[in-house]
This record gives structure tokens, C-alpha cells and sequence, in this order.
């Protein structure tokens, strides 16, 4: 089990692992101590301008004479914010840490960073500190400063505890990352370090002195196992689940322990499992209950109201529920709950979270309301392990008309369900897209798609039929589709997704294919369209499940292109008109933005018109980046700084990656006088600009990058936490120009 499991850590340390023998430098520092500057001047040669830094800057710098490549991180200022996952990912043994300090800053202003790296940085290879030395000549005399920082420095290595050498670089005091000045030597001092094994210091090893939460020893895995037995004797885990869930809502259930916890929990993951966010779902539907309970009953059992602790048991209990899903190639039973705790006993050791949190941050009132990341060790995360003989799951691209139409329709199913927009609008608006479509597919191979020219009852056909097998998804149950794939929606209807000879049954072939069906809707002749269709059976439902999780919980060697729930290219398509189209017409507002598709184009296009109307090349222009970091900052404002950070960096990597002749276009539109036609040609731009990066439109495309616990964290909330699946794409400013 124990390699089914692995910790964010590992997955992360894989996924940003050095491949090659290039060497770790982490910048660190303060706001605006010149990291970005120092960065570029090693890169570029030169200075660039730069803007406070988002999350990070990445960049490899070489240095053939010496045989050395760096691989350097440079880490936005203030990093008393920067989240323990940094550190714990991307600093280990082979890595130098340097910190840089604004010679003209105050002690006071730099000591909680400072402190917060140190502390934080005990693995390392190598600890410096620089000055930069940003007015040469000044008046400020540093002296006090660069004293403090040397008595600092010296009290953590006298400690005994500190692993890395250290060294304070201030006989460097004309050192400037602007001019460069001094920067030769720096680099000899990093390359030096690069080349030396790292010194033994002590002679036991330098591991990390984790303080443990309570003196209270581990139970064993048998005492585990046996307190399960006991427990499961007792009548109220006697009880069939439903009975219990009617009885802890009613307050009725006899005691109200840890197993008692557990099960309330995992019925609730039962229920949620085809959520996006399951573990968040469960425990909202948890905490419901439980206050449920409390009301009910008050005083009869202790109020255990925590929104991080239920979170971290759901986590928990989750992660095992695939791990088992793994080894059987099923999800435990809503039954079966003794038998599957049995096969995880660790988790009956109720101060399993221990290993996690301090009790400070624990037991706080913050983390009672909300959810905390930990601050001892990352969660573990279920990462699946590749399993050689299982057939990959590959999306096939469609090769007919009718897959065409298939996904259309379905795109058009979902966006009915998942926007306020009435049916016949979006199908009124949506058939028109389709035939460009396959016009453009005609247009750019003769190979692919049947070669049919577009067909109005075709396409029509298809949306009904798509529109009955939904609808006749019964309401009880807990399939959304707007949650599936094509894919896994074409489990609950094979005869429906598979069968592309479906319309025989109501259309004869003249009919289907009369010049007349692809200009209107010409009704069938042999049968009327169906109202219904039979519901999915059990099974059909267990196997879109499995699909669901399939996709969900893809290996690291099968990321296709459903990853994450990621929406077909047609659903993206018409995602794209959709954004052009609804924003077009009423202009999105800020303070409504939630993260769903109506609000999440909205956003896009408010951004995207100060982008375009940002010329950075003016002398009265402002920097594009800093332009659409304004316009997002209501985000940082409402609570979801990491979100807003996120869109920020993703828009600007998709506007650097648009070509000339756009650019020029952008260049047209700037010098445009008339609104109307201004508008028009906004329209155009963005329109343009969406197709050439079509997952912008899709507003959980963050999932890709971040796992539902760090993203809906309280802590990415008030201050930037890094993504633990895969690195954001880097951008500079200048770059675009
Ligand atoms: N004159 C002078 N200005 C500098 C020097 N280093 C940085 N600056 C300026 O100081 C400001 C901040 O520099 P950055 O390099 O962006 O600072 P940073 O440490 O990356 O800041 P954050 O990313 O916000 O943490 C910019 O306006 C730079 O031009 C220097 O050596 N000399
Ligand atoms: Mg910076």
C-alpha cells in the first residue's frame, strides 16, 4: 500500500525534479530587494524592468566555462507568506539558498522574512546573504543593518541544530544587481559552492528536529485493528447506513465516537463521490449533518464542530477509499464500512493528525472555520501507480459527422444545465457554430470527418437525443452530468453514444441525407423523436463512476486529454463563442465573479480590454502585467488572492504567445477613434485571442495545476500558495515585445 501512497511531497519533488545536474539556487527576499533584477541581469546581461513578482521566476542560466548549470528560483518578496509546500519541495540538500536584503532597508523590515528562511531552509546545502546595494554612494550607512543580519546568521549556526554552511557576502558592499557591479564575484562564490561536496558539519546527520505534538506514544497497528473489533460490536455501527445517517441527523444515535466520525464521513464520500470536489462536498454535507445532530439532541454529545479537521478525515478517508478502489478495482460498498476500516486501521488513531499541524494552528479559531493547510507536512495525496497491463484510456479524436455532432450536442446539454441561458438561445446561437465548424474541419483536411457537408437536422437530431438521455437520468440521483466527460456520459447510454445508425430508426436514408434536411429541420418520417429514454442501469451508473474516477485520478504516465475532467476540443469550441457571445452583449462586472462560466468570461473579457488597450511601449504606458494585475486585484480584495495570481499568469502567457499578426491587430485597434467600430474590432481581438488558447475558457483549468485542497485553502485565499501538480508557465514583461 505503502507504494500506492505517496506524499504530495514525492509527487511534487518528481514532477519539479532536476533532471538535469543543473544546481539549485533559491532567491529569496524581501519585497522589491532586486531579486527579479538579479535574476535578469544573470540571464539577460542586462537590467530589465521588472514588476513585483507573482509566485515565481524560473529560469536556467549556464555557465559552459565551468562545467556548471543553475536552475535558479526566484521567490516573489515577502517570504514570511511563502507557504511551508515551497520550501518543503523545492529546497533540499543539493540546493544554495541566497537572501537577498536592500542595503538601505531596515532590520525590522527584513528580520520576519529572514527569519521565516532560515527556519525553514535547515536542508540546504548553503545559506548566503547579499546586500544589494541598490544607490551606490548613498548616504545610508548599512553598517547597523548588515551587523544584525551577521549576529542573526551566526546565532543559527551556533545553534547546532542548522545544517547548511553559511556566509554573510557583505565584504561585497558595492555589489548592485541593476549595474551588475560586483555580480562576477558572486557567481564565482555560487559556482564554488556548486563544485564543493557539501561539508560534514556534525557528525550525525542534520535532520530536521520536529518537535512532537504530545508525549502520548503511537498505537500500534494490532491495538488499532482491535479497538476496531470492539467498536464494531457496539450497536450503533450495527446499524445498516441508512439507519445510521437518519439517526445521527435526528441526534438519536448512542455515542457519537471517533469510528462514529469516521463512518458519518465516509457514507457522506459515498454520496459526494461524483462531486468535483469530493473531499469539500463530503464535508460540507458532513458538518451539515452534524449541526443536524447538534441541535437535535443539544448537550448530548460533544460539539466536534471543525471545519479543518473535517476536511483533513474526509482527505484521509478518501485517499484510502481509492487505494482500495486500486486493489479490488472497486470502490468500497456503502455497506461495507468495518471491512474497508479494517483494511486502513491507521485511520481509527483519532490524533492522526498530529503528524500535520501544531496545536497552535490546529486548535485555532481560524482553523476551526476554515480550512488551514498544515504546517508540519503536506497531506498525502493519492497518486496511482502505473499499472503496466491496464488498456490507457485514449480519447479518439472523432472521425464522423455524427461524434462531431454527438460532443456538440452534449456541449450544448451541459451548457444549458450549468448556465442561466434559456434552451432554445443556446441551440438558436449554438447550430451556427457547429456548421463553422465542420466547414473550418472541411476546409483544413479532406481526411477527417466524413466529408458530409453540415446538416441542420442532423445536428438537431442529435441535441434532442442527447437532451431525452439526460433528462431521463433520474434526480435521486447523484450523477451531474455537467460533470462528465463525453466520454463517461457514453457509459450511461451506449446505445445512444455508440450507436451512430440511431437515426434509421426514425429517418429513412433519403430523408437523412435530402438537400432539404441540411437546410431546416425536416421532421422524421417513421417515427416521432423520443420523450424519454429507459434510465441508466445500476451498472451502467457504476461503470460512469469508474469512468469518472478513471479520468479523475489518470496515473502520471496516462495524462490524456481528459485530465482532470478538461472539456473535449468541441465543448472548448463552443466555450469560446460562448464567452464572446455573452460578453459581448452586457459587459461582465467585477463584484459578481464566483468562478462559474458566465462570470469566470466575464472576467476574461474585462481583463482582456485593459490588456489590449495596455501599450507598454508609450512613455505614458504602464507595464501590460502590471495593467492586468490591476484589473484582478478585486480578487486579491474579495479573498481569492491565489486565484486571481493564477488567472493573472495564465492570460499573460497566453498574450505572450499570441503572434505578430495579432499584435499588429492590437496595434490597429489602439489606433481606432470610433466606438463602434472600436467595439467591433475588441470583439474580434478577443475572439481571436481565445481560439488561439482555448482552455482559458474552461474556469477549472486550475485544476490541472493545483490539487481541491490547496486551491480552496484558506491559506491561497489570503496570501499566494504554489500549485502541487505542476508548475505555472513563467513570463517577463519584456518578452512580449
Ligand atoms: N537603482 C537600482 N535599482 C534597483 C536595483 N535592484 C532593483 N532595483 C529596483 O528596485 C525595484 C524592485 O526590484 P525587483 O528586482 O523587482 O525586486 P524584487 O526583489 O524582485 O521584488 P519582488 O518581486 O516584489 O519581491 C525595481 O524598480 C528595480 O528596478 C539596483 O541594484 N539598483
Ligand atoms: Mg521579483
Amino acid at each position: 500500500m505503502a507504494g500506492l501512497m505517496s506524499s504530495a511531497g514525492a509527487y511534487m519533488r518528481r514532477l519539479w525534479k532536476n533532471e538535469s545536474p543543473s544546481v539549485r539556487v533559491c532567491l529569496f527576499g524581501s519585497g522589491g530587494a532586486g531579486k527579479t533584477t538579479l535574476l535578469y541581469r544573470l540571464i539577460e546581461g542586462r537590467q530589465v524592468t521588472t514588476v513585483p513578482t507573482i509566485g515565481f521566476n524560473l529560469e536556467n542560466l549556464h555557465v559552459p566555462s565551468e562545467g556548471v548549470d543553475f536552475e535558479i528560483w526566484e521567490w516573489a518578496g515577502g517570504c514570511s507568506s511563502l507557504p511551508l509546500s515551497v520550501f518543503e519541495h523545492v529546497v533540499h540538500s543539493e540546493v544554495i539558498c541566497l537572501f537577498i536584503i536592500d542595503a538601505s532597508d531596515q532590520y525590522d523590515y527584513v528580520k520576519y522574512d529572514l527569519d521565516h528562511v532560515i527556519n525553514r531552509t535547515e536542508e540546504a546545502k548553503h545559506f548566503a546573504v547579499i546586500f544589494n546595494h541598490k544607490v551606490q554612494n548613498s548616504q545610508v550607512d548599512a553598517t547597523a543593518l548588515k551587523k544584525m543580519v551577521n549576529d542573526r546568521i551566526r546565532s543559527r549556526q551556533g545553534s547546532g541544530l542548522y545544517g547548511p554552511t553559511c556566509a554573510v557576502y557583505d565584504d561585497l558592499d558595492r555589489f548592485n544587481a541593476a549595474t551588475g557591479e560586483q555580480l562576477d564575484i558572486l557567481l564565482s562564490r555560487l559556482i564554488h559552492v556548486a563544485k564543493t561536496n557539501k561539508p560534514h558539519l556534525r557528525e550525525e546527520p542534520a535532520t530536521k528536529v520536529v518537535l512532537p505534538n504530545s508525549s502520548i506514544p503511537k498505537p500500534s497497528k494490532q491495538e488499532l485493528l482491535r479497538r476496531i473489533e470492539d467498536r464494531s460490536k457496539e450497536s450503533v455501527h450495527q446499524l445498516p447506513p441508512d439507519q445510521f445517517v437518519k439517526q445521527m441527523i435526528a441526534g438519536t444515535l448512542s455515542t457519537w465516537d471517533h469510528m462514529c466520525h469516521l463512518r458519518a464521513g465516509f457514507l457522506c464520500l459515498m454520496e459526494s463521490i461524483m462531486e468535483e470536489d469530493v473531499v469539500f462536498a463530503a464535508a460540507e454535507l458532513f458538518l451539515r449533518r452534524l449541526d443536524a445532530m447538534l441541535r437535535a439532541s443539544p448537550g448530548k454529545f460533544r460539539n466536534t464542530f471543525h471545519r479543518t479537521l473535517t476536511i483533513f478525515w474526509m482527505h484521509q478517508i478518501h485517499v484510502q477509499m481509492l487505494v482500495a478502489r486500486q486493489k479490488t478495482g472497486v470502490l468500497p460498498s456503502y455497506n461495507s464500512f468495518t471491512e474497508f476500516l479494517r483494511q486502513c486501521p491507521e485511520l481509527m488513531d483519532g490524533q492522526g493528525w498530529d503528524q500535520y499541524w501544531t496545536k497552535e494552528i490546529l486548535f485555532g479559531h481560524e482553523a476551526r472555520e476554515a480550512w488551514v493547510l498544515p504546517d508540519l507536512k503536506s497531506l498525502a495525496r493519492y497518486t496511482p501507480s502505473s499499472q503496466p497491463n491496464k488498456p490507457k484510456k485514449k480519447a479518439q479524436a472523432p472521425r464522423t459527422n455524427i461524434q462531431i455532432y454527438q460532443r456538440f450536442a452534449y456541449g450544448i446539454v451541459k451548457t444549458v444545465k450549468s448556465t442561466d441561458q434559456r434552451r432554445a438561445t443556446i441551440i438558436n446561437d449554438t447550430l451556427p457554430i457547429i456548421q463553422s465548424y465542420l466547414t473550418q474541419l472541411r476546409a483544413q483536411s479532406q481526411s477527417i470527418g466524413s466529408n458530409e457537408p453540415y446538416s441542420l437536422t442532423q445536428a438537431y437530431f442529435w441535441i434532442q437525443m442527447m437532451h431525452v438521455a439526460v433528462a431521463s437520468i433520474p434526480p435521486a440521483v447523484s450523477v451531474d452530468i455537467t460533470k462528465l466527460s463525453f466520454e463517461s456520459f457514453g457509459t450511461l447510454f451506449p446505445d445512444l453514444v455508440g450507436a451512430e445508425d440511431l437515426w434509421t430508426e426514425y429517418y429513412t436514408p433519403q430523408q437523412w441525407n435530402s438537400v432539404e434536411a441540411r437546410m431546416r429541420t425536416v421532421l422524421p418520417r417513421k417515427k416521432n423523436l423520443p420523450n424519454f429514454f429507459p434510465p441508466p442501469s445500476q451498472a451502467q451508473m457504476d461503470k460512469a463512476i469508474a469512468s469518472r474516477l478513471d479520468e479523475k485520478y489518470a496515473g502520471p504516465d496516462e495524462i490524456t486529454y481528459f485530465m482532470d475532467g478538461r472539456p473535449s476540443a468541441e465543448e472548448l469550441f463552443l466555450r469560446v463563442r460562448w464567452a464572446v457571445k455573452s460578453t459581448t452583449v452586457t459587459d461582465g462586472k467585477h463584484d459578481e465573479y464566483d468562478g462559474t462560466m458566465d462570470s469566470h468570461a466575464a472576467l476574461l473579457r474585462y481583463v482582456f480590454n485593459r490588456l489590449i488597450l495596455t501599450d507598454s511601449t508609450s512613455t505614458s504606458g504602464k507595464l501590460v502585467s502590471q495593467a492586468v494585475w490591476e484589473e484582478m486585484s478585486f480578487l486579491h480584495r474579495k479573498g481569492q488572492y491565489t486565484c486571481a495570481v493564477f488567472w493573472a499568469r495564465m492570460i499573460l502567457a497566453a498574450f505572450a504567445r499570441t503572434d505578430a499578426a495579432f499584435r499588429k491587430n492590437v496595434d490597429g485597434y489602439r489606433g481606432m477613434v470610433e466606438e463602434t467600430e472600436m467595439e467591433a474590432a475588441e470583439t474580434r481581438l478577443f475572439s481571436h485571442f481565445l481560439s488561439a488558447s482555448m482552455e482559458l475558457c474552461w474556469e477549472r483549468l486550475w485544476a490541472t495545476y493545483y490539487s481541491d485542497e490547496m486551491w480552496k485553502s484558506k491559506d491561497a485565499a489570503v496570501g499566494y500558495v504554489l500549485p502541487d501538480k505542476r508548475p505555472l508557465p513563467a513570463y517577463i514583461e519584456e518578452r512580449l515585445n
